[in-house]
């Protein structure tokens, strides 16, 4: 019998006779098994309860005895136990042996074989089975459907020879045999490959689409012929392009640091220049470590993923990459030279009502982008404000997305609450008065906070001058809870502090939870009609609040359609001139940064010290989280 025949003649042994695993061949040439039974005209069903081999929806052909089917069968398996046997005594070397550094039996994360790789096989198995319609021998059954069908029920399932099981099974089959470390690297390796798949078939839509795409000018009967091989050459060449950036990897000694430009809670950004091809990027980092600690994993994969899911959007800033090492998460992003909202607010104390409108629609388009691809950013505050070399915003840190910052937990800022009220009792002093204290005729007070509003941005706790009360209050939040922080910001645009600052972070939660009382327009300052009832209608019950007609993807045509907007052409804001665009002396120009008030020393050694330092179960733990933040943009290498 030809081995290499794929007719079903040489295919009823239940898998697929050139598997070879740990180097033991199954017979290629079974010419000593008997002929299966596949005859198939007027097929009846058999039943044989005294053999299990021949259960029910067993059909068995008219024209074989049930004996003589019967006697084949026991022959068969007779034959097959002698085959092994005899391989057993030819290759005495046990099936499986720990591999050298692997004394835990484990061989490693990833199985020289495995379930997927038998399940592979058995796919090809039964491909090769079905063969084409004409290859198909005739049934009773009818349509090829149904003989296929049938066919299946035709084999008898003979026990399979003896083979090792795969690690992967002894695993589950036993977990107790293996350590708590092996399970969690079992674990990751599950995730990698899960990731792994996840992202090629990702990668193949995406360039599908981009292939349509160019199908479509192609085909275009009026676009002129240059034109389109011109567009098919800037294709073809950034498709090649892309596939040589996912060949790279990416790592911090790739860039070369210009300088510090952003410090968060868990990590810095740098200002960098790829070493290869001088290209300038932003490139944060945070301490794994760091983010393990404060429970902050959901919070950077959310951020990863939006600014991943957001791709060319113009409002959010752009992420080439995002690659890990084992000391540290990185995010490359593109540099936004016109440094944040903060510092410019530092810097102007305050803005008038037209340059205030320009920065508020911008932040209500960004907003309502974010809002659009099913996110909340729940952290919009002037530090997250970023300018570009035209001076137009874009939103970064996503952080709070989705989640998992210890400070938006509700039972933090309870616990909190609690705290400073019974503190406050005992200090018989009422947040109230601090309110009205509060004016312009206290700027003693003011400018401490204002000190201390870089410091802020700097500390893990952050400055929770823009969040909304209902974050606070565990009664649960939707993403009106943006359209709060708009009004903080354009209050502080206006007045030049926000709304309920106060010198202690905890006054200022208590501030916020009693926004009723404690939201005070200083009689000093006149604000706008239109002004101060935005304002208003952003800083107040979530039920009421501005933005909440037409839900998460509509609502910003609420907020657009308030008189204070009046005029503003908002399809085309980004291409009117900003009130102020950045003087830059050339594209690695930091002056819109605070850099003299951030620590420019490199510690980074320290961190990669620890990492290296851990022990392999808490690196094994310390793994599972991050796999999958790797993340490389189809158009990262065309930046600046
Ligand atoms: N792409 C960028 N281009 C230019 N500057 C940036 C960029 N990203 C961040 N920065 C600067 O770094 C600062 C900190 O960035 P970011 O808020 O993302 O860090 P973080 O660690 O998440 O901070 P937080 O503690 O607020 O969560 C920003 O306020 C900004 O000044």
């Amino acid at each position: 019998m030809d081995p290499n025949n794929n007719n079903r003649n040489n295919m009823n042994y239940g898998y697929d006779r050139n598997y070879n695993a740990n180097n033991r061949a199954y017979p290629t040439t079974p010419s000593a098994f008997p002929q299966p039974i596949y005859q198939t005209q007027g097929a009846q069903e058999y039943v044989d309860p005294s053999n299990p081999a021949y259960a029910p929806g067993y059909f068995m052909p008219n024209n074989y005895p049930a004996q003589q089917v019967q006697q084949q069968y026991v022959q068969q398996q007779q034959q097959q136990q002698q085959y092994a046997q005899q391989q057993a005594l030819q290759s005495p070397q046990p099936a499986y042996q720990a591999r050298p550094g692997y004394p835990d039996g484990t061989n490693g994360l990833i199985q020289q074989f495995s379930n997927q790789d038998l399940n592979a096989n058995r796919a090809g198995f039964f491909n090769n089975r079905a063969g084409s319609p004409a290859q198909r021998p005739r049934t009773a059954g009818g349509s090829p459907a149904q003989t296929q069908a049938q066919a299946s029920h035709l084999i008898p399932p003979v026990p399979r020879s003896p083979r090792p099981p795969s690690e992967n099974e002894e695993l589950q089959r036993f977990p107790d045999r293996y350590s708590e470390n092996v399970h969690k690297r079992g674990k990751a390796a599950k995730e990698l490959v899960t990731v792994f798949f996840h992202e090629n078939i990702e990668r193949a839509r995406d360039r599908n689409m981009r292939s349509a795409e160019l199908d479509k000018t192609i085909r275009d009967p009026n676009i002129p012929v240059e034109k389109k091989r011109q567009d098919a050459d800037v294709i073809s060449k950034r498709e090649s392009d892309f596939l040589r950036f996912l060949r790279t990897k990416e790592t911090p000694a790739n860039f070369q640091t210009i300088k510090i430009i952003g410090k968060g809670a868990f990590g810095e950004v740098k200002l960098v220049q790829r070493k290869t091809d001088g290209k300038i990027y932003a490139l944060k980092s945070l301490i794994k470590t760091e983010m393990f600690k404060k429970d902050q994993l959901a919070h950077v994969r959310a951020e990863r993923d939006i600014l991943a899911d957001s791709k060319d959007n113009p409002w959010l800033v752009k992420l080439h990459a995002s690659f890990q090492d084992a000391a540290y998460l990185y995010l490359l992003m593109e540099f936004l030279p016109g440094g944040d909202l903060m510092t410019m607010l530092i810097k102007y104390e305050i803005f008038s009502e037209d340059i205030t409108r320009f920065y508020m629609a911008e932040v209500v388009m960004a907003i309502e982008a974010v809002h659009k691809l099913g996110f909340l950013h729940r952290d919009i505050k002037p530090d997250n404000i970023l300018l570009d070399r035209g001076g137009h915003v874009k939103l970064t840190d996503f952080g709070l997305s989705t989640g998992g910052k210890k400070t938006h937990d509700n039972a933090y800022y309870q616990n909190l609450l609690k705290n400073s009220t019974s503190k406050d009792r005992n200090r018989n002093s009422g947040y109230f008065n601090d309110a009205i204290n509060l004016t312009v005729s206290n700027r003693g007070q003011i400018n401490t906070w204002r000190k201390s509003r870089r410091a802020m941005a700097y500390s893990t706790v952050g400055t929770p001058d823009y969040i909304a009360p209902e974050i606070f209050n565990g009664q649960g939040y939707t993403y009106l809870c943006d359209w709060w922080s708009v009004g903080a910001i354009m209050f502080e645009c206006l007045v030049g502090w926000p709304p309920f600052c106060a010198e202690d972070t905890n006054d200022t939660y208590r501030k916020i939870v009693n926004w009723r009382e404690c939201l005070y327009f200083p009689d000093e300052l006149v604000l706008g009609r239109d002004s101060e009832a935005l304002i208003r209608s952003f800083l107040c019950d979530p039920d009421h609040r501005i933005g909440s007609e037409g839900g998460q993807h509509g609502g910003a045509t609420q907020i657009k359609n308030h008189p204070f907007f009046r005029g503003v052409v908002w399809d085309q804001l980004r291409s009117i001139r900003a009130p102020f665009e950045p003087r830059l002396s050339s594209n690695i120009d930091v002056s819109y940064f605070p850099i003299d008030e951030i620590p420019q020393e490199d510690t980074s050694a320290i961190h990669r010290a620890q990492a290296r330092a851990m022990p392999d179960s808490q690196e094994a733990e310390m793994s599972l989280p991050f796999i999958g933040y790797t993340y490389k943009a189809f158009n990262a290498f065309q930046t600046t």
